[in-house]
């Protein structure tokens, strides 16, 4: 290849290399319209170009997943939102599709792009503009025809209400016989605020520009947003590098650029020792889970603090951990012993505990003496968390940069009650902030907080992980990757990630109902040479 070949094929790589890195960021309503208007500014495209732009991927998409025989009624507002409806509208015409566009009036002033939009539909396909005034009906829709709603997008300045509100109500009612595809953002829901009880648009699939939005990952709108679907346009990488973005979501090109392939020369020594302090009586499945994945996760070597019941189980089950076990039968109430002395706490790499521990009071005891002791980072997880929001003073006495690795009720019992999500991780956030400590808060989309402020959301997953024991899988993995000299920040969300990703290798086999938390663990190996196999960017 000539040289002027060679540098245009390298910037063309680093450019798809920074998009990836760069579209992790998830910007507010406000942020993306600052990057519409810094790509229009500073780069040889207009505004009409871009919206044109949106329509093509959107378009595409529907192309991809309709057929042409399926009638396509395209619900625009006055906005861009709507100028986008009105485009999809004229080109899925030029496919041959049957797509109506009907405008509905809730402001007398259209945006320009939107009457740009309108009047090239008009002037091509006359018969697919209709108009709805304020307070009109909508129309008879005919079987099976798909609704896309291009009514309201991140301009939305406030609850809808009135008339806009009904629509939104009537449009939902036509579920499930009509399926509703949603442009940019189901219309009604604020893209950077709780949407609570306020009138949204139940898409089946949301189809976004550029960035996943801050509500697209809250559980309480997962109602209304269906499957994302994230298509580029192209939007100025620069703006989008210069701008901080305080939420994150992870992708496997950044977690590549974690994780650390091994080196030839190494030894078990290099990859830490674990503690893992874990089980009780009737629990010590959550222990053996979590020394499996603790193991399977790559740690050098790994110990065991377990009551006395569970050895025989965990040495059978998990031949690769060492085992200390307590003098107690049923629970365990002295591992405190281990960390008494700073010679002996630096034994340790990592200390993890909680999976299956109980609550007994002779438990509470040894961890808050083991919190007087040690002050290193450790994994929180399950009866510990339980025990710590049982006090706040135990609380205070977790050493800074440890990991604390919450479910939702967890989360309630160690920081309170919230009224809504956007709620939840203001006080997620706050307490990572003010304790300095790494906070995540389990599901679909895992939000990770940082003692930096920032949050970051895990992708990866999906509902067969609801099943007992992935959590305590979770654990052993993130002990695992931090007694490997991960930093706390860079153990989450590797950690976290690669839970998510072989749980969904183990779904892909076996099927969300058939997989059990074991089959994460089987299928860490899968998520490792998976990551190997991609080039860090
Ligand atoms: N160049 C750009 O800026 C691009 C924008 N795009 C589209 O443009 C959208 C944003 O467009 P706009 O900023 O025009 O905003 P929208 O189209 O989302 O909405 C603006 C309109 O809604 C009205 N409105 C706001 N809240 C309301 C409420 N609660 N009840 C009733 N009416 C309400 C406003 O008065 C205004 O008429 C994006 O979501 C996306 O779909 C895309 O075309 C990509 C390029
Ligand atoms: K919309």
């Amino acid at each position: 290849m000539p040289d002027g070949a060679w540098s245009l094929f390298f910037a063309y790589i680093y450019k798809l290399c920074l998009r990836r890195i760069l579209t992790m960021k998830i910007f507010t309503a406000q942020q993306i319209r600052d990057a519409d208007a810094y790509t229009i500014r500073h780069t040889p495209i207009s505004s009409l170009a871009l919206m044109e732009k949106a329509a093509i991927a959107c378009t595409a998409w529907i192309c991809r997943h309709y057929n042409e025989d399926t009638p396509v009624y395209i619900f625009c507002g006055m906005g861009n939102n709507g100028g986008d409806g009105l485009a999809i509208t004229r080109l899925l015409r030029n496919r041959g599709y049957n797509a109506v566009a009907y405008i509905l009036h809730h402001s007398t002033k259209a945006s320009d792009d939107h009457t740009a939009n309108r009047n090239a539909l008009q002037q091509q396909y006359h018969a697919a503009v209709n108009d709805i005034p304020d307070n009109g009906l909508l129309p008879q829709l005919d079987r099976n025809a798909l609704i896309v709603d291009a009514i309201l997008g991140t301009g939305l300045s406030r609850p809808v209400e009135g008339w806009i509100a009904g629509i939104i109500q009537q449009l939902n009612d036509l579920k499930p016989q009509h399926e509703i595809v949603a442009i940019d953002m189901p219309s009604g829901l604020q893209a950077d605020a709780s949407s609570i009880n306020n009138p949204v648009i139940k898409a089946d699939q949301t189809l976004s520009f550029e960035f996943y939005k801050l509500a697209f990952l809250l559980p309480e709108n997962a109602a209304f947003v269906g499957e994302i679907c994230i298509l580029s346009i192209d939007l100025s990488p620069d703006y989008i590098a210069q701008t901080p973005s305080r939420f994150n979501i992870t992708d496997a090109f950044q977690v590549r650029s974690i994780y650390r392939p091994r080196k030839p020369f190494s030894h078990k020594g290099t990859f830490g020792h674990a503690l893992l302090i874990a089980g009780s009586e009737g629990k010590i499945g959550a222990a053996v889970l979590s020394a499996k994945a603790c193991l399977r996760a790559g740690v050098g070597l790994l110990s065991c603090h377990i009551p006395r019941c569970g050895y025989q189980i965990m040495q059978i089950s998990a031949p690769g951990a060492m085992c200390f076990i307590d003098e107690q039968q049923d629970h365990s109430s002295g591992f405190h012993n281990h960390v008494l002395t700073p010679e002996a706490a630096a034994k340790f790499k990592v200390i993890g505990i909680g999976p299956g521990l109980g609550t007994a009071a002779g438990t509470s005891w040894a961890l808050e003496k083991l919190l007087d002791h040690y002050r290193q980072p450790m994994v929180i997880d399950a009866d510990a968390l339980n025990i710590l929001a049982s006090s706040p003073a135990l609380l205070k006495k977790v050493p800074a940069g440890s990991l604390l690795t919450p479910h939702p009720k967890e989360f309630e019992r160690l920081f309170g009650k919230t009224a809504n999500d956007e709620e939840r991780l203001k006080v997620l956030s706050q307490h990572a902030v003010e304790r300095q400590l790494n906070i995540l808060l389990k599901g679909r989309y895992t939000a990770m907080a940082f003692p930096d402020g920032s949050i970051w959301f895990n992708a990866t997953g999906n509902p067969g992980m609801a099943t007992g024991g992935s959590g305590d899988v979770l654990t052993g993995i993130l002990t695992s990757l931090m007694a490997q000299g991960y930093s706390s920040q860079e153990t989450m969300l590797l950690g976290v990630y690669l839970h998510g990703l072989a749980g969904d290798h183990a779904a892909a086999a076996l099927s969300q109902e058939a997989m059990i938390a074991e089959d994460i663990v089987e299928f860490l190996g899968k998520t490792f040479l998976e990551l190997h196999k991609l080039k860090p960017c």
